[in-house]
């Protein structure tokens, strides 16, 4: 499959803002660059009207400009190899390209070949995810990660201590991406499905459930996730902002998920509750 990357020309403030627009028609991998961000979509899910009229809503606000390119998976996985730093979240874990050397002893160290799959650990919401999930136990659990992207809170799970992980997304090549990180990571525990909330029909409750998704997938297919925890299990979320917290918090009440805590940067957004009698 080939991708479409659309390059924004935006002052931090405002790119911000059109990643969480651009994201809600469909885009769900971005990197930042100096002047801006970019985002990509499957070529067949781009729509360019769609792009046009987020983009006209805000035109009037600074300097604002967008072009879009056409990539091939060939050529998508040499720039990410180009562009990809190794880097250390909250001084215990260590995310590189299998090509980048060993970091200095550290205790978790995961190696992701993203490809076209969103989960590098350089987005807020990832990092703060990890954060969140170094302070849950995960020894002997059964995990979900809804919304595996790379894998990459799937491996951390399993080098966590979880017993056993499965890794869900609703787009294909992530699903593979996820499956051939799990293995670069020896993580045999993982598996990854294809799908969104419905391959979850029938599954046994699970002790842990990661969901770095968006807000509308969220506060959507949330009952779902509730119905499979039991009394006194955690359930991290993230994919949403600091604003849409209270949201969150309401629908989370309605399936007996009480707020515990929550963890922020650059207004991104990582939350813990748990399942509540
Ligand atoms: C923000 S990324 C998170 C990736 C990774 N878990 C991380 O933390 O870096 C969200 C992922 O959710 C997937 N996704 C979108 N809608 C979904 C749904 N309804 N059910 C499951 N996965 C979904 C996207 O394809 C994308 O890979």
């Amino acid at each position: 499959m080939d991708f479409v990357e659309v390059r924004v020309l935006a002052p931090r403030e405002l790119a911000d803002i059109l990643v969480a627009e651009l994201a809600e028609v469909g885009y769900d991998t971005f990197e930042d660059h100096d002047e801006g961000f970019c985002a990509y979509i499957g070529e067949g899910d781009f729509n360019p009207d769609a792009v046009a009229e987020v983009m006209a809503r805000y035109s009037g606000i600074g300097t604002l400009d967008y072009s879009h390119r056409i990539i091939t998976r060939q050529n998508w996985n040499a720039e990410w190899e180009k562009n990809f730093q190794p880097l250390i979240i909250a001084d215990r874990v260590s995310v590189r390209a299998p090509f980048h050397p060993k970091p200095e002893p550290i205790e978790y160290d995961i190696v992701i070949m993203p490809r076209m799959s969103f989960g590098t650990g350089h987005h807020e919401t990832t990092a703060l995810m990890i954060e969140n999930q170094l302070g849950v136990d995960h020894a002997g659990k059964r995990v979900l990660d809804m919304g595996c992207g790379t894998g990459i809170l799937a491996i951390m799970a399993a080098q966590l201590g979880a017993r056993e992980v499965l890794a869900v997304d609703v787009e294909p090549w992530t699903v593979e991406n996820a499956a051939d990180n799990a293995a670069e990571n020896h993580c045999a525990n993982i598996e990854c499905r294809l799908g969104g909330v419905e391959v979850l029909a029938g599954e046994a409750p699970f002790d842990l459930i990661l969901a770095n998704i968006n807000r509308n997938v969220l506060l959507e297919d949330m009952y779902a996730y509730a119905a499979l925890l039991p009394t006194g299990a955690p359930i991290l979320f993230s994919g949403f902002y600091q604003e849409d917290l209270a949201l969150i918090e309401e629908e989370a009440k309605k399936h007996k998920l009480a707020f515990q805590s929550h963890l922020t940067k650059n207004n991104w957004v990582s939350a813990v509750f748990t399942k509540v009698a």
